[in-house]
């Protein structure tokens, strides 16, 4: 039985996460922690209907099964139906999912889960219609933490499945690897069909973290578009987890419903973001080789990053557990601020490549003290990576 394996990386937020869902440039690089998916197509059996779609969530310890017959009522016999054309979930294609959860007695502290549920289902049925399969989804990611792990979701599942139907053609492994990538032109089909599933996910996404979880890098994205960014000195982060969780969903409402309670507040605070985000956007690309250049260029963009943290404050979205963080790191001069979409989740504070390694060790000991996790990760690698098996 063949198998589509793929994985996909989670990201960090540098800069303009929430104004960025309203027009403003953000930056954002992806993270070496992945979240895999791999499918098993499984023989469509002689008897019309039989078989069933079946997804096993590894980092919940639950497996969900529908019959494709159930499946074909609620969603109708759309196999192969506009695989190159990816359309949004309509509202009643939204219901008749949420009634076929309502049956699933997903269990109450996991009730998180539906929504991603409901991007699986429609990916699955919208690629590769209602035939038998088996999929598996596991990920390096903390969950609902702010490292783009309902992106990684979308993006590795949408790889897989589209490689299943044949509608991306996987390039050969890259040396030393089981791991290779697609062709430009694939990677923007499963981005678009990974905007569809992180749209059931998030309700109004701004689609950066599909993006740099798809084509990888550090990238500086605003309205749809984005360019690469070259940073010719390596970033190093600090990531707090935390552990407060909160869910994207809610927290990208609220700050629309600030927005539309303080308009011109919130369109000056929008604005200053946009100014930040294209300044850490140019301060990255800036060539530096000596220690001094180096530095300067820390201070800067730990400069900018605390500017970001006021202005999130500002929008609603930071938590007594990040400011915690906040004032643990200041008393060592270390800058943090939250990425993703805060109101929990994680932290990032930047490391000065001249920082001793005890000041770096003693700040992690006092930010565990508080019950938090803290972890390092490397920035700007690969996307979408495919095998088989
Ligand atoms: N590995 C996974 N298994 C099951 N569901 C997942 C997985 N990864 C993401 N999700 C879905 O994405 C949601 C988290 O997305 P979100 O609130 O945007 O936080 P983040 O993207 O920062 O992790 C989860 O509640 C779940 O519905
Ligand atoms: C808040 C936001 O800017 C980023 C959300 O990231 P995450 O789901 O918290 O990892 C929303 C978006 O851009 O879609
Ligand atoms: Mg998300």
């Amino acid at each position: 039985m063949e198998g589509f394996r793929a994985r996909a990386p989670g990201k960090i937020i540098l800069a303009g996460e929430h104004a960025v869902v309203h027009g403003s440039a953000a930056v954002a690089a992806a993270i070496d922690l992945y979240t895999h998916s791999s499918l098993h197509l499984l023989p469509a059996s002689e008897e019309d209907g039989a078989g069933a779609v079946e997804v096993d969530l590894r980092d919940t310890g639950l497996v969900f099964s529908w019959p494709c017959a159930r499946l074909r009522e609620v969603f109708g016999d759309r196999a192969g139906a506009a695989v190159n054309a990816p359309r949004p979930c309509s509202s009643n294609e939204l219901a008749s999912m949420a009634k076929l959860l309502e049956q699933e007695d997903i269990p109450e502290d996991k009730i998180w889960l539906a929504a991603g549920l409901s991007a699986f289902l429609y990916l699955y049925t919208s690629i590769l219609g209602c035939r038998p399969g088996k999929a598996v989804v596991k990920s390096d990611l903390p969950l609902g933490a702010g490292l783009g792990s309902s992106a990684a979701f979308s993006v590795s599942l949408s790889g897989a499945l589209l490689a299943a139907a044949g509608a991306v053609r996987p390039q050969a492994a890259d040396a030393g690897t089981e791991w290779g990538s697609f062709h430009k032109e694939d990677l923007e089909l499963v981005n678009q069909w990974a905007f569809q599933g992180e749209k059931i996910i998030h309700g109004k996404p701004s689609g950066i973290d599909n993006a740099v979880s798809t084509f990888g890098s550090m990238i500086k994205f605003k309205k749809g578009e984005f360019t690469n960014l070259k940073s010719s000195n390596p970033v190093k982060m600090l990531i707090t987890d935390t552990r407060v969780g909160r869910n994207t969903k809610a927290l990208v409402a609220g700050v629309s419903e600030r927005a539309s309670r303080h308009p011109d507040a919130m369109a000056s605070v929008i604005s200053a973001v946009n100014s930040i985000s294209e300044e850490l956007s140019s301060i990255v690309e800036l060539a530096a080789d000596d220690e001094v250049a180096i530095t300067a260029k820390e201070e800067k963009l730990a400069e900018l990053m605390e500017m970001n943290q006021g202005l999130l404050q500002c929008m609603g979205v930071s938590h007594c557990a990040i400011e915690t963080v906040l004032r643990t790191t200041l008393k060592y001069n270390l800058v943090s601020k939250l990425t993703g979409a805060g109101g929990g989740g994680c932290v990032l504070t930047l490391i000065p490549s001249l920082l001793p390694n005890s000041v770096l060790e003693k700040t992690t000991t006092e930010i565990e003290s508080h019950g938090f996790r803290c972890f390092q990760v490397k920035v700007g690698g690969r996307g979408l990576q495919f095998c088989r098996g």
